[in-house]
């Protein structure tokens, strides 16, 4: 059942208590209560997605963060590799977490990724092939919503039909899209086409996969917690409840801490901060993400010695690691003008067209119209030349042959900070996705209800400016191409007197924020081994009863977008805790 107030709560203890309802959070949830005699407390800080347009209708996801009430509203640090800029670095803050306001790209990574995971941990269970049913066990692949065949859109030998979370293939043609696809015939040797990118070679341009059903998002909480699971009697979960603190206890004169106790506080605005302590007969699975999960674990006494005694927190465990080793993928925006009226735009600029098409999409089941997409039809995953000289300085970041360099997303509409409010256009993404650069979260409050320091380090290495700019200049080669001769006007004024490396990389510098991709901040490492904050089996080191099940375990972030990698992750994790009870 789904609680709004701690009133409701059917009693203080529990077999699990699940820190977290977002996107591994509630995949964790509905695993461990397939079992009705398991107990399960899921406490969310945030509050119901429900209802909430600008979550359900793919389209407008750009409008549900950041800084509204669906986001934890963070800002990161000033960025050294950004002359000093900072920006909004969007979390969700509701039931789904991140999943239910992420602009929904399904992409799993390619075998090299996880081929990598698996031996950074020292566990042949995160490899690529290893992992393939918990691939499966979280995709259902569905039509999508305007109900063509996606046949020659993905391979359908490499999907899941009979998952959890529905994926699919843009269900509304734009007028991009077989520019896109002539470009990766006409130049066909830098951008080949892909038929599908989740097969374990990501490398090429194709067709986005979306995880959206019917034309309406899919996350975690319309997924995972759909009536049939949620109205489990052994499902409990409360919103409004921010974790505080993790207590811990030393049983029967063990040497390791034992962590049982959660604390919360009911946070809905107007009602005086009220502690409540719950308690977990099994484990406490942290599924906060990679901000708040080392956050609570540092202020709970797990963490820098150095950093805890300046801040008066007794250390429990002394973890240098907690909070470290966070990679995360710089997006920049490259828009054009172009020549059409059929963008996306217009959506935007015109309130009583988005009413018309809201209202179009409201009135039809499945959705219909220009709202049933996420906002980037195509997009690709390349790599640089083996021959650049950066290779010469750096050795190859990325996790192999399969994994990309750089990324292109082609967004119809204008993507990138100040929309202007006329016009019409064209956007390439081009994003660093394998980054050397490498940054952290830390706290400089004791209090819970401080934002944690973020400092994802964006474009903090030369190697990462080294290939924003041949990325940029990648998109303008792209554009280039006779495809879009009568397309594509000029590059927006932003960038179009960047033409020179130094140029290039200024607008880099000028522009570049995160594409939200942060892991690795709670990392796993192997059984033993002296760094890392998780075993391969995703128990917090040193101490017990301690799990942590979301993006800061992934040592390293995947050449791709983070949800499935996220989904993946949490699949195996909650098969590693029923296996280790037995349930
Ligand atoms: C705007 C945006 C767009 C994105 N676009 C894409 C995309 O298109 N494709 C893609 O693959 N990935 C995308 N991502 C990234 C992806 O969504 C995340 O990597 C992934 O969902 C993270 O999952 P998680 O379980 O680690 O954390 P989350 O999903 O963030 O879950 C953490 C949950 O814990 C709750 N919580 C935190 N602290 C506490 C506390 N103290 N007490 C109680 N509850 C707490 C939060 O409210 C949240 O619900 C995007 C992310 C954002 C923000």
């Amino acid at each position: 059942a789904l609680y709004e107030s701690v009133s409701q709560l059917p009693g203080w203890i529990y077999d699990f208590i699940i820190v977290g309802g977002g996107t591994a959070g509630n995949v964790v949830a509905n695993r461990l209560t397939e079992n009705s005699a398991v107990s399960v407390l899921v406490l969310e800080a945030g509050v119901s997605d429900r209802g909430v347009q600008d979550i359900e209708i793919p389209l407008l996801a750009s409008l549900a963060t950041p800084n509204t009430a669906y986001d934890w509203n963070y800002t990161v640090a000033p960025q050294q590799g950004l002359y000093g800029r900072v920006f909004s670095y969007a979390r969700g803050y509701v039931l789904g977490g991140c999943s239910s306001v992420n602009l929904m790209v399904y992409s799993r990574g390619s075998s090299d990724d996880y081929n990598r995971y698996a031996s950074i941990s020292g566990d042949p269970g995160w490899s690529w092939d290893n992992l393939q049913y918990y691939i499966k066990r979280n995709e259902r692949f569905t039509p999508p919503a305007d109900g063509h065949s996606p046949i020659g859109q993905y391979d359908p030998a490499v999907h899941g039909y009979s998952g959890i979370n529905s994926v699919t293939v843009p269900g509304y043609p734009t007028v991009i899209d077989q520019r896109v696809l002539r470009t990766t015939q006409e130049l066909s040797g830098d951008f080949p086409f892909n038929l599908d990118m989740n097969t374990g070679n990501t490398i090429g341009i194709g067709w986005t996969q979306e995880t959206i059903l019917d034309g309406a998002r899919s996350s975690s909480a319309t997924s995972y917690l759909e009536p049939q699971f949620i109205n489990r009697p052994n499902l409990h979960i409360l919103l409004h409840a921010q974790v505080t603190q993790l207590f811990a206890s030393k049983i029967n004169g063990s040497k390791v801490h034992s962590f049982h106790t959660v604390q919360f506080s009911e946070n809905r605005q107007g009602l005086p901060i009220t502690n409540y302590n719950v308690t977990a007969k099994k484990e406490v699975v942290l599924s906060a993400g990679s901000f708040n999960t080392p956050q609570l674990l540092m202020l709970s006494g797990i963490g820098n010695k150095t950093v805890l005694d300046g801040l008066g927190i007794k250390t429990l465990l002394d973890n240098p690691w907690v909070g470290q080793n966070m990679s995360d993928h710089p997006l920049i925006t490259n828009p054009f003008y172009v020549s059409s009226n059929q963008t996306f735009d217009p959506i935007f600029h015109n309130t009583s067209l988005l009413a018309s098409d809201i209202a179009q999409w409201n009135a039809t089941y499945p959705h219909e119209g220009p709202l049933v997409d996420g906002r980037g039809t195509l997009l690709g995953w390349l790599r640089l030349p083996n021959n650049s000289s950066i290779f010469q300085k750096y050795p190859d970041p990325s996790a192999g042959p399969h994994s990309s360099h750089y990324e292109f997303i082609f967004a119809n509409v204008f993507a990138g900070s100040s929309p202007p409010s006329l016009g019409n256009y064209l956007t390439i993404f081009s994003n660093v996705v394998s980054p050397v650069a490498r940054g952290y979260v830390t706290i400089n409050s004791t209090n819970p209800f401080v934002q944690p320091i973020i400092n994802p380090n964006l474009l903090g290495t030369d190697f990462d400016v080294y290939v924003a700019v041949e990325a940029i200049k990648s998109a303008r080669r792209f554009a280039n191409a006779s495809a879009w001769a009568d397309y594509i006007v000029g590059p927006y004024e932003t960038w179009a007197n960047a033409t020179t490396d130094a140029e290039i990389e200024a607008y880099a510098r000028r522009t570049a924020t995160s594409i939200w991709h942060a892991v690795g901040t709670s990392t796993m490492s192997p059984r033993g081994a002296s760094w890392g904050v998780v075993d391969p089996d995703l128990r917090v080191k040193g101490v017990s009863g301690l799990r942590i099940v979301d993006a800061s375990v992934i040592p390293i972030v995947p050449a791709a977008h983070t949800q499935a990698v996220v989904y993946i992750f949490a699949e195996r994790g909650s098969d590693l805790i029923k296996g280790a009870w037995k349930i």
